[in-house]
């Protein structure tokens, strides 16, 4: 998978998605005077939305090594990509006999062909994604110094991110905050908040929407399906409220670098700020924006359980100089324990479990800069590109 080499720490709560990074503060911080240009590009931020300056996270600062040894032209920004909608599939159809096996049969094309589709009548109340959205917004209001105490929304460990401390580049930088909820602790509250039951309601009404388009994606490999189902929980999976600040280098810095998604299937809800790209014939394309969509997308384990007929497809955000951008991500996961094996033969991958994966997608990030990810677990003996290591060994 030709990621751009994302040097990025993952901590033992954070396997789900991209790679991105608790950062401490005190660790990273550079002495004021030294990042001028930085603080100037900060400062016109600051002028631009002076009620959200003690919100944002302080990247100029933190990464201000990174800004003074940049190249001298922007990257990314100059190229041209082309916009596009996702395959749409409407779920109402699911209930109507003559057509539940066409609906079907486009979950299984899109997912096989994209990667990547959107779907309508999902089932999930607009109020409920209001509400998430509300609060969503309401959470990354509060100053960052309050938002980077991990008791904020109470939620167990240390589930706020931002930025990519690891980060060597800035391609490696993600102008991002986000809160990483593993419903584990979401559904054991120590203390109630409003914040928490709607996260609660809504990751009730995910897990049911992610069972039946599991369901129907084993369907289309010949299985029932129960298998995921039953190692997929909800306390198994996780939540993750993204925010994507304006940001002043918007050329230079991704919102969220290039990533395959570490689960087997993801439920994206973005706002209306398009942002989203995805490889397509070795091409990125943007996704425009479509409210009242739901998108999904397949992620490494589905892949490999598929041995390769539904595709873990790269993608990434990009960031916005002027407007910021709202998302939220729910990954399904699978116990630990749970493994990963195609019944399909000649099979493409060996056979893992999820921990396995996920420890060695950790240990590629802190030792190598960034995720190897499936082509790891290649059941065919092969040297490894990136290691010269032999797998299997
Ligand atoms: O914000 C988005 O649109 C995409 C987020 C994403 O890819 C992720 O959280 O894994
Ligand atoms: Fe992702």
């Amino acid at each position: 998978i030709p990621l751009p080499l994302p040097q990025l720490l993952w901590s033992s709560s954070m396997s789900e998605g991209p790679p991105f990074c608790e950062l401490k503060e005190a660790e990273r911080m550079e002495p004021l005077g030294i990042v001028s240009e930085a603080q100037e590009l900060s400062q016109s931020l600051a002028d631009r939305s002076a009620t959200m300056i003690d919100s944002n996270p302080p990247f100029f600062a933190a990464y201000g090594s990174l800004f003074r040894s940049r190249p001298a032209a922007g990257n990314h920004e100059a190229e041209a990509v082309e916009e596009c909608d996702l395959p749409i599939v409407d779920l109402s159809r699911l209930s109507d006999e003559l057509q539940a096996e066409q609906c079907k049969r486009e979950i299984v094309t899109a997912a096989s062909a994209w990667g990547f589709f959107q779907i309508v009548n999902h089932g999930i109340p607009n109020g409920v994604l209001d509400r998430l959205r509300a609060e969503q917004v309401r959470a990354f209001r509060q100053p960052f110094k309050k938002k980077a105490d991990e008791k904020f929304l109470g939620f167990l460990g240390d589930s706020y991110r931002w930025g990519a401390p690891t980060a060597t580049s800035l391609k490696q930088l993600s102008w991002l905050e986000a809160y990483h909820i593993p419903l584990s602790s979401a559904t054991h509250p120590a203390t109630t908040s409003t914040c928490r039951c709607v996260i609660e309601e809504l990751s009730s009404a995910m897990s049911r929407l992610a069972d039946r388009l599991m369901g129907i994606l084993a369907e289309g490999l010949g299985s029932d399906g129960s298998y995921i189902k039953d190692n997929c929980k909800r306390n198994t999976c996780y939540l993750r409220l993204n925010r994507y600040p304006p940001c002043p280098v918007a050329g230079e810095v991704f919102g969220l670098v290039p990533h395959t998604d570490t689960d087997f299937l993801t439920v994206l809800c973005q706002d209306d700020v398009i942002g989203l790209q995805l490889k397509k014939g070795g091409r990125w394309i943007a996704v425009r924006p479509n409210p009242g969509t739901l998108i999904i997308n397949v992620g490494d384990l589905f892949q490999a359980w598929s041995n390769g007929l539904y595709k873990s497809v790269e993608h990434r955000v990009m960031s916005n100089p002027h407007l910021e951008r709202f998302s939220v991500a729910y990954f399904v996961c699978p116990s630990k324990e749970t493994l990963i094996e195609s019944s399909a033969r000649p099979a493409i991958y060996r056979k893992f479990s999820f921990g396995e994966y996920r420890q060695q997608v950790q240990q590629d990030v802190t030792l190598l800069g960034y995720k190897v990810g499936l082509t790891r677990f290649l059941a065919s003996c092969r040297r490894n590109k990136h290691t010269n290591a032999q797998f299997p060994p």
